[in-house]
């Protein structure tokens, strides 16, 4: 599935036209998961549908959801900008930046340098580079290169072998442990668990997918994940604020 994703990312790059640039307020990604709101910190994802799941949620006013994140105290945003298989799109992000002063991440397939700079001028904080997808060198290129412009990158792997090909190039500032194996779509949040021993003590680590409940939630705690990255499971929720309080074990007051 992630060479068909890559394979249609490569077409659809033919006619990327490049945005004009969307003067905002950059927030650094890093910064707020160096001291979250919470002992574990939360990026929050806008996600309506997914090449596992369909449709999650597609009623959804992505602004809004945003917004009621950040309310409920999320450390930063995730916004899915590819449209294809995930129902996103790149002005979410543009509208997205405009309602919120907390750090955004582009969730996209990045393979083509000119995404970095597309990325840049949509106004993301950060960008997703996906180890399975890019291989070690190019990702260490992409890497440099977002940071020429001010991007930071949230370097993503899966496996063990990933993770030993990364840190043989470079040791990425902030790195996520993706539960999800992108070729069965199998989730395991043991998989942060395999992991996270092999992580150097000055990264930061986030632990990605299958966070459904306050028993995954202490579980990656507990492997020492620095934060979680969670979509499903909030895009289901009731209200965003529910789904992050059931998340983290917190009553919610009130109605
Ligand atoms: O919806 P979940 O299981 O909470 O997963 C969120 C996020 O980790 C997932 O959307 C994701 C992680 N890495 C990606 C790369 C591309 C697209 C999506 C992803």
């Amino acid at each position: 599935m992630l060479n068909k994703i890559v394979e249609t990312k490569r077409q659809e790059l033919q006619q990327l036209t490049l945005p004009e640039e969307n003067n905002v307020e950059r927030f650094s990604l890093y910064k707020a998961l160096r001291s979250p709101n919470r002992p574990v910190g939360l990026i929050a994802e806008v996600k309506k549908a997914s090449p596992s799941k369909g449709v999650i949620n597609d009623a959804i006013d992505p602004v809004e959801i945003a917004r009621e994140y950040e309310e409920a105290r999320a450390d930063a945003i995730s916004v899915l900008t590819d449209e294809t298989y995930f129902k996103g799109n790149r002005q979410f992000l543009i509208d997205i930046k405009k309602s919120v002063r907390i750090p955004v991440l582009r969730k996209d397939f990045i393979i083509d340098e000119k995404q970095i700079e597309e990325s840049k001028r949509i106004g993301a904080d950060a960008i997703l580079l996906i180890v399975a997808v890019l291989g070690a060198e190019k990702t260490e290129e992409f890497y440099n290169k977002a940071e020429e412009l001010g991007l930071e990158c949230l370097v993503e792997v899966h496996s063990e072998q990933e993770l030993s090909t990364l840190l043989e190039r470079f040791t990425p500032r902030l790195i996520g442990v993706n539960n999800r194996d992108l070729a069965t779509f199998q989730t395991s949040v043991e998989n942060t668990g395999k992991l996270a021993k092999k992580i150097p003590p000055q990264c930061l680590f986030i632990s990605e997918s299958g966070i459904h409940s306050s028993r995954d939630m202490e579980k990656v705690k507990s492997f020492g994940a620095n934060g979680v990255l969670v979509g499903e499971s909030l895009m289901r929720a009731e209200t965003p604020a529910k789904g992050i309080a059931s998340l983290y074990g917190e009553v919610t007051v009130g109605y």
